[in-house]
């Protein structure tokens, strides 16, 4: 390649970055515990377009969580970031920063509450206390917007916000934690949201209400969000892209409606199948059979849905297949595009 062709050519890659709230790539996390090193989110390339909603899916213990963790360079021990980079706003690598530049980011500009949200809070102080505390921890001088700001948050969310402020964790319910994590991910106007599995203590009516408020949150603040969660209908009704996972590893992604009206891997047509549907016969919803892989078997040189495809072939064993397009941003890791179970 010339001088010219590779600048163009770094232009590009510069060009599409940007375009890019997060640009990750080949991510590596392990966890090492005393009955061996679970890989347990390998190779995974995400990225999180500017302002749209991605859901991530799958089911527990595919690393959902990890890989998030690993976005925010918050991967604690035993768990450990092998390799990759993560690419904010087309320009810093977050896996490069000092630990400082790293604290400044996370909160002011990535917001996220985690499956554990419900306990999060610090026990011994008042909410409002919190919020003056994490105001302080990241500089903002006027803390009273910031409590204003809080309050309205609290509100949207469909909280008595005054109550809120006051109480300590032991004084609220589970669903009302988990929107007081909410309104902590968003309080400092971060223009980057994780929400792992934020609204499963929530019951159905619940849930619904803050999905949709999470919306309309987004849409007026043009918010990058990425929604964690083994819950194929919140994603669907949410997020623009979504990227299924299994076992660690991207088995498809691509839009959402492209995905979810044409979806080519057998997991993903098996976790539609599992929806249970409001109208019709109950009985149509099909459990998805069977269990995820061993972390033991991960370096297998197959595929590692095998065990549980509807359309296996003994191919399938000799090699994993890559992510591949099958569209111009759907993607599958399969070696049986085309064949239907
Ligand atoms: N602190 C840890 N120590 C050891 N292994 C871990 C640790 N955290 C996660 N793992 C392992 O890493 C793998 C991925 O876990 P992770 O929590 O990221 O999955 P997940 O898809 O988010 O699951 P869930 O939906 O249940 O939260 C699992 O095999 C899990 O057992």
């Amino acid at each position: 390649m010339t001088n010219a062709s590779s600048a163009n050519m770094e232009n590009v890659i510069e060009e599409k970055n940007q375009d890019m709230a997060i640009s990750a790539r080949n991510i590596n996390v392990v966890y090492s515990t005393p009955t061996g090193q679970i890989p347990a989110v390998r190779n995974v390339d995400i990225d999180l377009p500017k302002g749209s909603i991605t859901g991530i899916i799958g089911e527990s213990g595919s690393g959902k969580s990890t890989l998030i963790m690993a976005i925010m360079n918050a991967v604690t021990k035993p768990g450990k970031i092998e390799s990759g980079s993560v690419i904010l706003d087309g320009k810093e690598d977050m896996l490069k920063l000092s630990t400082e530049q790293q604290r400044k980011i996370r909160g002011k500009k990535i917001g996220f509450v985690f499956q554990a949200a419900q306990n999060s809070l610090n026990p011994l102080r008042r909410v409002g206390q919190q919020i003056l505390d994490l105001g302080r921890s990241h500089d903002v001088k006027d803390l009273r917007a910031l409590i204003k700001y809080a309050k309205e948050l609290l509100m949207r969310l469909g909280l008595d916000a005054d109550r809120v402020l006051a109480s300590y964790q032991h004084e609220l319910s589970g669903g009302m934690r988990q929107r007081v994590g909410i309104m902590f991910a968003l309080v400092l106007n971060a223009d980057i949201v994780f929400l792992d599995e934020s609204t499963t203590a929530l019951d159905m009516l619940s849930q619904a209400s803050v999905l949709e408020i999470i919306r309309e949150l987004q849409k007026e603040k043009k918010l990058t969000i990425a929604l964690v969660s083994h819950d194929i209908g919140v994603i669907a009704d949410l997020s623009e892209r979504i990227e299924i996972f299994y076992a660690g590893e991207i088995v498809e992604e691509g839009k959402t409606d492209d995905v979810l009206a044409n979806p080519q891997h057998p997991y993903t047509r098996g976790l539609i199948r599992a929806i249970p549907k409001i109208s019709g016969d109950i009985d149509s919803a099909e459990p998805l059979k069977g269990a995820s892989p061993d972390y033991k078997t991960y370096q297998q040189p197959g595929c590692l849905f095998y065990d549980r495809c509807p359309i296996r072939t003994d191919e399938c064993l000799k090699k994993r297949p890559d992510l591949t397009h099958i569209g111009k941003s759907h993607k599958v890791a399969c070696f049986r595009v085309g064949v239907h179970d």
